[in-house]
């Protein structure tokens, strides 16, 4: 041993002690606060250096190192709890070529143990970006719930996982003992609404689903994590006894069949080829989802071939995650500027140098605010690491321990003394995380953003208003307040310099529309501060005027579907705002709507009314957002995912694979035609002509 050891060099030796503190630190960050520093990206990168060394030096190769471990440490302050079986993490294939590799590796093996290799078949399923959990059923009911922690030994979470609806605290037909195992997520829609609402309250976003989700969920008050709304996607089973599987597609069907959560779009494959094509078809379908994924995990299905080929390190080798194309990537820094948001807000955002990230081109990135900006401390001309995530703006994640070390470092950047946008002093009010423009209504630059949003597609959907052609009416004077949008007329702006006729008339027209948008619309399109999609419809439904809206107390704005008291708080005094109370009565002179329409008189007689609908693929005239409309004006219900409960699923131009999923199940598919039918076309002709 002695001697062996002697040939290590003493530099490779003092990397990986290095190697293992960073890794023994980010892994604390990233699983015990939620609060990673580096990209994944990164501290993969750290990861494969220590194991490329431990291979190298094999005696460098701990039983404490990182390499041989899963997760973090339990948190200390939870009770702890051992998993009756441990809970492994997974290998990882960044290419096709890896993932072959990996099926070439096993066939070897399985070969090896004399296994017949006729009927070897492979499932998939998506990654979930989460946090994984397990759940213990004794007698039917749940016992115990948990986080993975180190593998060995998480954390009971028990009463904060009773808080997610979708996991069942009673089964039927259940054996003796049952453990389930699945990943918590927070859809993205919420995950949006969440960081709204933590953005209007001064405190900071959280960087991605799978912090808020694990944040939430590592609550000590679990009456936080009943107010975050978090889902769950059962994977697999752990420990069981009086019951077991020999196919992991079958454990997967029981626990369906069994009341659990699992991913409708699971498959089953006979061969690599079509492994790799729905690994494909899942990176396309990627930002469609609502929830987040990351690649996709392939798993052996003949579960006894689990046990003949074992374990690596700490990943089962009968499974492998497929992961997609990193959203981040690493370039300079060049500066930081100032952005004044609609309600006079100085937001800090980033000027890169050009960079690719998951096929885009990122030439600037969002900071969020002064105290994430003080958090992740970056300074101009830092290498930084940059993130795209689905539909999100990119985002600066981090400097790169490299910049931190730069000698010749700029000091940390302050918010301006002087708005931006129309010089006037900032102010930052006390106990706020953020430095604003103290003029309200005549700041260029708040009137820019507010315009920006009113017309954005889920706002008041105004095609042609552009942010080129905001920019140049406010500079023009034909804009000076949101409200102006409706007093534009074809023969100002056709006397504009290259603003044709044509064009003229075409925005008039679209301006004109949009005053038939509903009332949900325009109470979101107002932007007023934590009030987003989501939050506007549930209002718009609760008070059904806007003058109910404006003579509630803070309880009763409390009492909406999704809104604390803090949130409640900030829309209250929002309302109050005499430039809020100018801009409703403005564009109630103008037309809007300020009331929801009136439900038909008798709602069972709605044509739709209880019924349920699943959206796949492109429809020939609607977009998603218009069929999702017509379908609950007429009193119908649309959801995500098809189950025994879906009456139709619309199916357009390349379905995904719900479509399949409506065949096993037997629900009725339709087209756009007869989805228009069963509506009615009378109701649609006044519904789209509208
Ligand atoms: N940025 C940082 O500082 C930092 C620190 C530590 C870890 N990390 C990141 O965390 C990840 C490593 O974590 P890991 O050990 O959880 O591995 P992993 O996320 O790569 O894969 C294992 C996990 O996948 C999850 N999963 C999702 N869907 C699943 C499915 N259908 N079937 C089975 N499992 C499913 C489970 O939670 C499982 O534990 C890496 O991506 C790493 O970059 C980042
Ligand atoms: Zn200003």
């Amino acid at each position: 041993m002695a001697s062996a050891a002697e040939r290590i060099p003493e530099e490779a030796r003092k990397r990986a002690e290095e190697l293992r503190e960073q890794i023994a630190y980010h892994d604390w960050r990233y699983y015990v606060l939620d609060d990673p520093e580096i990209s994944d990206e990164e501290y993969d990168r750290l990861l494969d250096e220590l194991r490329a060394l431990e291979e190298r030096y094999p005696e460098l190769r701990t039983p404490d190192s990182p390499t041989q471990r899963v997760g973090g440490k339990p948190a200390p302050q939870f009770r702890q709890v051992r998993h009756l079986q441990p809970m492994l993490s997974l290998a990882n294939a960044r290419n096709e070529g890896e993932l072959r590799a990996w099926v070439e590796r096993n066939l070897r093996l399985l070969r090896r143990a004399g296994v017949d290799l006729a009927r070897l078949r492979y499932v998939t399923e998506p990654k979930i970006d989460g946090l994984a959990i397990s759940l213990v059923y004794e007698n039917g009911r749940l016992v115990r719930g948990a986080t993975r922690g180190d593998g060995e030994i998480g954390e009971d979470v028990t009463e904060n996982l009773k808080t997610i609806p979708a996991v069942p605290l009673r089964i039927p037909d259940a054996p003796p003992l049952i453990e389930v195992r699945g990943e918590a997520y927070m859809p993205r829609r919420e995950f949006v609404r969440v960081n709204e609402e933590r953005i209007a309250r001064g405190e900071p976003p959280f960087a991605n689903p799978r912090n808020a989700a694990a944040g939430s969920i590592r609550q000590l008050d679990p009456r936080v994590t009943a107010s975050r709304p978090l889902s769950i996607w059962c994977w697999g089973v752990g420990a069981t006894e009086g019951i077991s599987f020999d196919s992991h597609y079958e454990s997967l069907e029981w626990l369906r069949a069994h009341r659990f959560r699992v991913n409708p779009d699971v498959e089953l494959h006979d061969d690599v080829e079509s492994v790799i094509a729905a690994c494909k078809r899942w990176e396309e379908r990627r930002d469609e989802l609502d929830y987040e994924i990351d690649g996709v995990v392939v798993k052996i299905d003949d579960l006894r071939l689990w046990r003949v080929l074992g374990v690596a390190g700490r990943e089962p080798r009968a499974a492998i995650a497929w992961k997609f194309a990193p959203m981040t990537a690493t370039t300079v820094l060049r500066r930081i500027g100032w952005n004044v948001g609609r309600t006079g807000h100085l937001v800090p955002y980033a000027e890169l140098e050009p960079v690719q990230v998951s096929g885009v081109t990122v030439k600037t990135a969002t900071l969020h605010n002064e105290e994430d900006l003080r958090r992740k401390d970056v300074r101009e001309g830092d290498e930084v690491i940059v993130m795209r995530a689905g539909d999100v703006i990119p985002q600066v994640v981090s400097p790169t321990a490299r910049a931190v070390r730069r000698p010749d470092r700029p000091p940390p950047p302050q918010p301006p003394e002087r708005c931006p946008a129309c010089g006037t002093k900032t102010i930052k009010p006390e106990g706020s995380v953020w430095t604003i423009c103290p003029n309200r209504a005549g700041c260029p630059g708040q009137i820019f953003q507010a315009i920006k949003h009113f017309v954005s597609k889920g706002a008041m959907d105004i095609e042609g208003l552009g942010e080129e052609n905001v920019r140049r009416f406010l500079e023009e004077g034909l804009i000076k307040h949101v409200a102006d949008i409706y007093e534009l007329d074809v023969d100002r702006l056709a006397a504009l310099r290259g603003f044709g006729r044509t064009s003229a008339e075409k925005l008039v027209r679209a301006i004109e529309r949009s005053r038939s948008q509903p009332f949900h619309r325009v109470l979101y399109a107002l932007g007023i501060p934590g009030v987003g999609a989501v939050n506007a419809r549930n209002l718009a439904r609760h008070f059904r005027s806007i003058d109910r809206l404006l003579a509630a107390s803070e309880d009763e704005i409390e009492a909406v579907e999704g809104i604390g008291p803090i949130l409640a708080r900030t829309i209250r005094e929002a309302l109050d705002d005499p430039n809020t109370r100018e801009l409703i009565e403005r564009l109630r002179r103008a037309g809007l709507r300020f009331e929801e329409e009136p439900p038909a008189a008798d709602s069972e007689a709605q044509p739709l009314s209880g019924k349920t609908f699943v959206l796949t693929g492109t429809l020939p005239h609607l977009t998603r957002e218009q069929a999702t409309e017509l379908i609950e004006s007429a009193g119908g219900r649309v959801t995500s995912s098809v189950s025994r409960r879906t009456d139709y699923v619309v199916v357009g131009d390349n379905p995904g694979s719900k479509l399949e999923r409506a065949r096993e199940l037997g629900v009725p598919t339709i087209g756009e035609q007869e989805l228009l039918e069963l509506i009615g076309k009378e109701r649609v002709s006044s519904l789209t002509s509208g």
